[in-house]
Parts: structure tokens; C-alpha cells; sequence
């Protein structure tokens, strides 16, 4: 656990980025600090590392005070990924990965392999290996930035705005790629956003912060959208978090229809598309059982007929579900 008690950081010009921080960030989940820009976010993750010194209060690991540490050890134990993923750009994918375990002392051999395990490990394309940062998009950079700050195994990541600069498709990528990971890995990850759906989907944890580095609510997310603790937090959650909440709502309690004649399967059961007059007209986004209901009705809002489908993990066209249907289960 990373404690944070009665955190204040003030710059050096008298600027208050950090007043009086307290809560407690639990290990092997992801905890995301998010708010809008100047609320002392950045400030507050960098203070876990010691790249920016507190002024006063306590932080420490695991009951251990940080500024008990050795600056040195405690950085090599805490990865870090930042915006542009800070890649060296004279050295090649495989070697950026690699320098961490090299400076662990490893030979190159056993660094090199341990580079590519991870690379692999976050979804990088091996065959970039060889390439520098500067032929890589912008999403495989922040991969290699993450397979780097995992390079020395360490209990604890910082993720800086780590998605923010790549287009939405490859964020949405990278989000569930590093949801994926986090099922495996179980560090202890705090992720700064100041995008709130980001927040959401990611945190099991998330801390709101208002500008003048206050905290303004604690709390993991379904808490947060259902009761927000003040005016701000709400306006800063947005209008929709009714929708939003959909998010936490499994679809497998759904009452789904069997699979009408007028969708067309594929061999194996999978829905090719609606017959409708002689045309086939497209499915629209199918939902898994396990999914959100907000993807159930993400999935009958983009189908053309009104009619939701539901697959199996293969695939297989499970049942459907129409705007009546769901109504009946969304209605409180
Ligand atoms: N070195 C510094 N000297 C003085 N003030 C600073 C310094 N670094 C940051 N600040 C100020 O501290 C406050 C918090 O900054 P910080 O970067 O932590 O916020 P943030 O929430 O991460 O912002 P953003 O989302 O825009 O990156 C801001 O008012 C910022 O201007």
C-alpha cells in the first residue's frame, strides 16, 4: 500500500500544487488520479518517486517512509511510463526494453530475451523489434514504453497521461491492453488522467482532485458515479453518468430472445448480417454475456433492426435482446 498523510507540495514561487493529500492506495489495483489540468495530479504522482520532493506530510510504501529510502533504489523498484513514452531514440526497440535489466546487471543475452518475452507481453509486433522509436506509431511507442517500465519487474507503476496523446481506436486499444495485463501482472498501478471516462474504465480506485491539488472525492468508480460528494465532482463526472453507469451492470442477467430466423449465421454460428428484403443489412456492435450492459445497449442502439446480438465467446450467436426487453431491465 502507498500512503499518502496530510501531502503538501508547495513550489518553490509559492504555488500550492498539493494541499494536504491523505488517502491510501492499495496494492495490486489500479488507481487512477484524475481532474482538470493544474489540479496537481502530475505533482502528486511524481512525489511517489521522489523525482519531485514533498514539502511536508508522509508518504510512504508499505509502512516505510520514501525519504528513508535510497532515492536510487526506490526509482528501480517503481516503474515509470509518460506521455510520449520517453523512448531513447538511438537505440532500438528491443535495446530500449533491455537497458533496465542491463543496468540490473544481466547479460545481454538473458536482457535481450527478457526485452522480447515483454514486448510480446504487451502486444508489440516482434517483427519491430529491430526498429528505432522513430518508426514506430505513436500506440506502439507507448507499448514499448510500457514493456520498459515493466523491464525490471517492479511492484509498483506511475503512468503518466501514458494514452493521451494517441487517437481513440489505439487508446481504447491500449486501455484494454493494459486491463489484460494488469489480470496477469496484479502491480500496483497509479494512472494519471484528466479524462474521466478513462478513469472510469480503468481505476478500481479513483481519486478527484480539484485545482489547488484538494482532494475532492476517493473512491472506486461505481461509488463515484452513483454518489458524488459535491457539486464539483459532479459537474466534472458530466451529464451522462446515468449512461455511465451502465458500465458496471453485467449483461448476463438479460432476458435474451432466441435467435431469429431472419439473421444470417455463418458455419459456425456467427451472425453474418439481417436479411431484409432481399439485402443483408449489417449486425451492428455484438455484446458478450459477460460484457456491460452498456454494451448491450450500445449493441441495440448501432442494429438496424432494433434487435441486440449476443455471442459466445467463439463467436456463436447466443440469442437477441430489443429496446423493450432492456427498457424493462433498466427501468429502476
Ligand atoms: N516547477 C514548478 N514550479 C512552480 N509551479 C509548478 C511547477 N510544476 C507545476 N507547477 C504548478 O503546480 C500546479 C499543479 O501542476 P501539475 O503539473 O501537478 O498539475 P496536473 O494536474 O498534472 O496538470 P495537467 O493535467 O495540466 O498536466 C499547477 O498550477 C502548475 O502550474
Amino acid at each position: 500500500m502507498i500512503e499518502f498523510e496530510d501531502v503538501t507540495k508547495q513550489y518553490p514561487d509559492g504555488t500550492v500544487a498539493v494541499d494536504q493529500l491523505s488517502l491510501r492506495i492499495p496494492s495490486n489495483e489500479i488507481t487512477v488520479f484524475v481532474g482538470p489540468s493544474g489540479c496537481g495530479k502530475t505533482t502528486s504522482l511524481r512525489m511517489i518517486n521522489r523525482t519531485i520532493e514533498r514539502s511536508s506530510g508522509r508518504i510512504s510504501i508499505d509502512g516505510e517512509d520514501i525519504n528513508d529510502k535510497d532515492p536510487v533504489a526506490l526509482r528501480r523498484g517503481i516503474g515509470y511510463v509518460i506521455q510520449h513514452a520517453g523512448l531513447f531514440p538511438h537505440k532500438t526497440v528491443v535495446d530500449n526494453v533491455a537497458t533496465v535489466p542491463k543496468l540490473l546487471g544481466w547479460d545481454k543475452k538473458k536482457s535481450r530475451s527478457v526485452a522480447m518475452e515483454l514486448l510480446e507481453r504487451v502486444g508489440l509486433d516482434l517483427k519491430l523489434a529491430e526498429r528505432y522509436p522513430a518508426q514506430l506509431s505513436g500506440g506502439q511507442q507507448q507499448r514499448v514504453g510500457v514493456a520498459r517500465a515493466l523491464a525490471a519487474d517492479p511492484l509498483i507503476m506511475l503512468m503518466d497521461e501514458p494514452f493521451s496523446a494517441v487517437d481513440p481506436i489505439v487508446r481504447h486499444q491500449l486501455q484494454e491492453e493494459l486491463l489484460r495485463l494488469q489480470r496477469d501482472i496484479g502491480k500496483t498501478i497509479v494512472f494519471v488522467t484528466h479524462d474521466i471516462d478513462e478513469a472510469i474504465k480503468l481505476g478500481d480506485n479513483v481519486a478527484v482532485l480539484r485545482v489547488g491539488g484538494k482532494l475532492a472525492q476517493f473512491d472506486p468508480p461505481k461509488e463515484l458515479l452513483a454518489n458524488p460528494t459535491d457539486d464539483f465532482v459532479e459537474s466534472f463526472i458530466g451529464q451522462d453518468r446515468g449512461y455511465r453507469k451502465l458500465t458496471f451492470l453485467k449483461a448476463d442477467q438479460l432476458p435474451l430472445g432466441p435467435v431469429p430466423a431472419e439473421l444470417s449465421l455463418g458455419d459456425n454460428g456467427e451472425p453474418l448480417g439481417w436479411q431484409s428484403n432481399g439485402e443483408l443489412l449489417p449486425i451492428g456492435a455484438a455484446f458478450q454475456t459477460g460484457d456491460s450492459l452498456r454494451a448491450a445497449m450500445d449493441a441495440v442502439l448501432t442494429s438496424p433492426v432494433g434487435q441486440g446480438i449476443c455471442v459466445d465467446e467463439a463467436g456463436k450467436a447466443v440469442g437477441v435482446i430489443d429496446y423493450t426487453a432492456l427498457a424493462g431491465v433498466l427501468r429502476p
